[in-house]
């Protein structure tokens, strides 16, 4: 068995439009193994999101290689990939993206319906992880009855629930304030001590410091990727990004 989740080998998406090339990812080269929290910073524009798209399957790469899991998956079609992500990866996205019609916990069981888990199952999973990120009680509202941080924590789980190889997050705190913030980056950490695969993008530096590796990308490609091994490379970390005096 392979022990990296993923592997990109000049990974690239280009646009072309108006006689203009944009290298929105360009010819990027990444490995990340088993149990690794990778946090992806970098300027507005520089790739970031589309490289987590690319990464689920949600964009297809111009050029280059993607293996997940030890599967090619570069050149899988747009069915392959909606059967792969369902199984395999599991998305958290800024704005929540639950469906709005479907209570909390219709929202977290529905990815394993969909993957064929017996209706029961289905629905002790989801409230067991409702229950794990602190929001059983809200298991029966529907997310327009649910805080920000509520939706997080109910999107989490429904990411959560098939088990998946990998979970891509893309500014999952971007519309949190920073009590929310601090309690969704606390169920990242347990998640992740618990054995789950994170890649996460983000312009928090907060964020960015709870990975124990980080990735800055500027103009498309992978600039730094670094370690942050201990409490003092993450202050540091904080200190050069925000500007912030440890
Ligand atoms: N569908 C598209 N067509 C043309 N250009 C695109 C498309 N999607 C993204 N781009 C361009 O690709 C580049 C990278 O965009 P991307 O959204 O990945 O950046 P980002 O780092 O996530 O930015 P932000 O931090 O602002 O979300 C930008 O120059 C953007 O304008």
């Amino acid at each position: 068995m392979t022990s990296f989740v993923l592997q990109a080998k000049g990974l690239s998406r280009h646009y072309d439009g108006d006689g203009v090339r944009v290298r929105a990812v360009d010819s990027i080269d990444l490995t990340v193994e088993h149990g690794e929290a990778v946090s992806v910073m970098g300027p507005s524009g520089c790739g970031k999101s589309t490289l987590l798209h690319l990464l689920g399957g949600l964009e297809r790469p111009t050029a280059g290689e993607l293996w997940l899991g030890g599967q090619r998956v570069d050149q899988l079609s747009q069915t392959g990939w909606a059967r792969l992500r369902r199984r395999s990866v599991g998305f958290v996205f800024q704005a929540f993206h639950l469906v709005d019609e479907l209570s909390a916990v219709e929202n977290v069981e529905l990815p394993a319906l969909l993957v064929g888990v017996g209706r029961r199952q289905a629905r002790a999973k989801a409230l067991g992880l409702l229950e794990r990120l602190g929001v059983a009680n809200r298991a029966g509202y529907l997310p327009d009855r649910l805080s920000g941080g509520e939706r997080q924590r109910v999107a989490l789980a429904r990411a959560l629930v098939n088990q998946p190889l990998l979970v891509l997050a893309d500014e999952p705190t971007g519309n949190l304030d920073s009590a929310a913030t601090a309690e969704i980056l606390r169920l990242f950490a347990e998640v992740h001590e618990a054995g789950q695969t994170l890649l996460v993008v983000t312009h928090d530096p907060r964020v960015a410091a709870s990975a124990d590796r980080l990735l800055t990308m500027r103009d498309g490609s992978i600039v730094e990727d670094v370690r942050l091994e201990s409490g003092l490379s993450r202050l540091a970390l904080l200190a050069q990004v925000a500007g912030w005096e440890p």
